[in-house]
């Protein structure tokens, strides 16, 4: 069942007068037309000033498109009334690149996981403790860390507390938005490997936007291609493609081995 439409999305940006007369700034999202499957993982992938997190704004309801509508679940995202505002925010989560700074740093973790439920149920405190250790069982961490902040967990671990608390009203869609790209090679694995293991079991639908090709296509179903706010192609199931912004990110990959590049500058 399709749970996210995104139906001919425009953004710009005022720009400065002295540069541009009204109605030629220049689009940061144009014509951008998609749907997403509940239980899907759905790439996004280009280069840096393409307007991947643009998008992911806006689909999470933190900015207004200029032009074009998004219905989740049905509902007009934009035009719903704020009680299936709420309903929505509860169901459309997201994780980010800098965990760090998107904690507050005055917060335990406890206090971090706890606050989703202070503003959405209305649990006791014994509930709020279960749930809280819940989370955190989700993603492997253990109950001890609950009484730290977040300046005294690594990376990872930040990045892990930043998944239980998107997961923790139990919603249908997550935006990754750059989520594993400030970990090293082997914490990216981990949490891949993590996210793969919740979507199938809490039957989590992803939005994974990210400039990496390589673990874009390890997460992903299917992969869309933006370049100057644009989609310009679906990456094959067996990896073709045809655009020359595809072909960028494929030769951004770093090869294994020397030899290995050869054989990945054929074209395709
Ligand atoms: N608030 C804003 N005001 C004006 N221009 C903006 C604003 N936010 C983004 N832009 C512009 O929109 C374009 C797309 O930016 P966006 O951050 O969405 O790209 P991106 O693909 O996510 O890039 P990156 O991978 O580097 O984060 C850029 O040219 C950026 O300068």
């Amino acid at each position: 069942m399709t749970l996210l439409e995104v139906k001919n999305i425009e953004k710009y940006y005022a720009q400065r007068p002295f540069l541009f007369k009204r109605g030629q700034e220049a689009p940061v999202l144009e014509n951008v037309t998609f749907s997403l499957q509940e239980g899907e993982c759905l790439g996004i992938v280009g280069q840096s000033g393409s307007g991947k997190s643009t998008l992911g704004r806006i689909i999470l309801g933190i900015e207004r498109p200029t032009n074009g509508e998004l219905i989740f679940q049905g509902v007009n995202l934009y035009e719903a009334p704020s009680k299936e505002k709420k309903m929505i925010r509860r169901n459309l989560q997201a994780v980010f690149q800098n965990s760090y700074h998107s904690f507050n740093p005055k917060q335990t973790i406890f206090e971090i996981l706890e606050e989703p439920f202070l503003n959405f149920e209305h649990f006791s405190k014994a509930e709020r403790q279960q749930k809280v250790r819940e989370l955190l069982d989700c993603v492997e961490l253990e109950w001890a860390m609950a009484q730290n902040y977040s300046s005294q967990l690594s990376g990872g671990q930040q990045q892990r507390v930043n998944i239980a608390r998107a997961l923790a009203l139990k919603p249908k869609l997550i935006v990754l938005d750059e989520a594993i790209s400030s970990l090293d090679m082997i914490l990216q694995k981990t949490i891949i490997e993590l996210l793969q293991r919740l979507q199938k079991e809490l039957q989590l639908a992803y939005l994974f936007i990210s400039h990496d090709l390589q673990a874009t296509r390890f997460m992903s179903d299917r992969i869309l291609v933006m370049q100057h706010g644009q989609l310009v192609e679906e990456i094959g199931k067996d990896g073709t493609y045809q655009h020359p912004a595809s072909q960028a990110l494929y030769n951004a990959i770093l090869p294994s081995h020397p030899r290995e590049r050869k054989k990945k500058d054929r074209p395709n």
